[in-house]
């Protein structure tokens, strides 16, 4: 079976459902991990049920953040995640055959471990030509040491993609590579020492 797709909606929602508690617990170490306020437009690409981007709405009110995902996740997504007086928009798409669509900021939270490196590299440079000038890409993933010798979390982390995906989990150096092979430059990492941690990069 193709990834993403659900057998059920009930499994769909357990899926949303695991996504959206991790950043309700540690979104906010992710948003905050760089001053992201002058990023006014954002996009997050493949943000499920829009927890993180709730956090970065929340931390920013003045930007304006849109969850871009696959028309049953959206659909899913509005139905059961939506919240009265929501701070975010929800727009369904495809990132990797569909447009992209322009923006000062993109999220890319848990989806590079998700595929295979020619997948991430065309992903990438897509965002690159649709992000604004000055513009950026927000990365949030379980990072790897350098020698990949740890930490254990992340090597188990790493497993399960191995066996669930088409993917597997990286040291900074991993992504640092990718963005620059993408045309982006002025890459930060912040370890948050929490589960997942955070890669700015910078257009121009
Ligand atoms: C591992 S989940 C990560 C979800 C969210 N970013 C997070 O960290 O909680 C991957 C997300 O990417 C979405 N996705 C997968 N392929 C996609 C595509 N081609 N276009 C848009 N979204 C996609 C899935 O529906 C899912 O919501």
């Amino acid at each position: 079976m193709p990834m993403f797709c659900f057998r059920s909606e009930e499994e769909m929602l357990k899926f949303m459902g695991l996504m959206n508690s991790t950043w309700v617990i540690d979104g906010h170490d992710i948003v905050t991990a760089f001053d992201l306020s002058s990023f006014k437009t954002v996009i997050d690409l493949g943000g499920c049920s829009g927890a993180l981007a709730r956090e970065l709405a929340k931390e920013y009110p003045s930007s304006t953040v849109t969850v871009l995902d696959l028309p049953a996740v959206v659909q899913t997504a509005q139905r059961h995640f939506a919240q009265q007086d929501d701070t975010i928009c929800f727009q369904e798409g495809d990132f990797f055959e569909g447009e992209i669509p322009p923006a000062d900021l993109y999220i890319l939270a848990r989806i590079i471990h998700d595929w295979k490196e020619d997948k991430n590299l065309k992903l990438l440079k897509k965002i690159h030509t649709a992000c604004h000038p000055g513009g950026g890409v927000l990365i949030a993933e379980a990072l790897l040491f350098e020698n990949r010798r740890g930490p254990t979390m992340v090597q188990m982390f790493s497993l399960n993609m191995l066996v669930q995906t088409e993917g597997k989990e990286h040291p900074p150096s991993h992504y640092t590579r990718l963005l620059t092979d993408a045309g982006f430059r002025d890459v930060q990492v912040c370890r948050t020492g929490k589960s997942y941690d955070a890669i700015l990069r910078r257009d121009k």
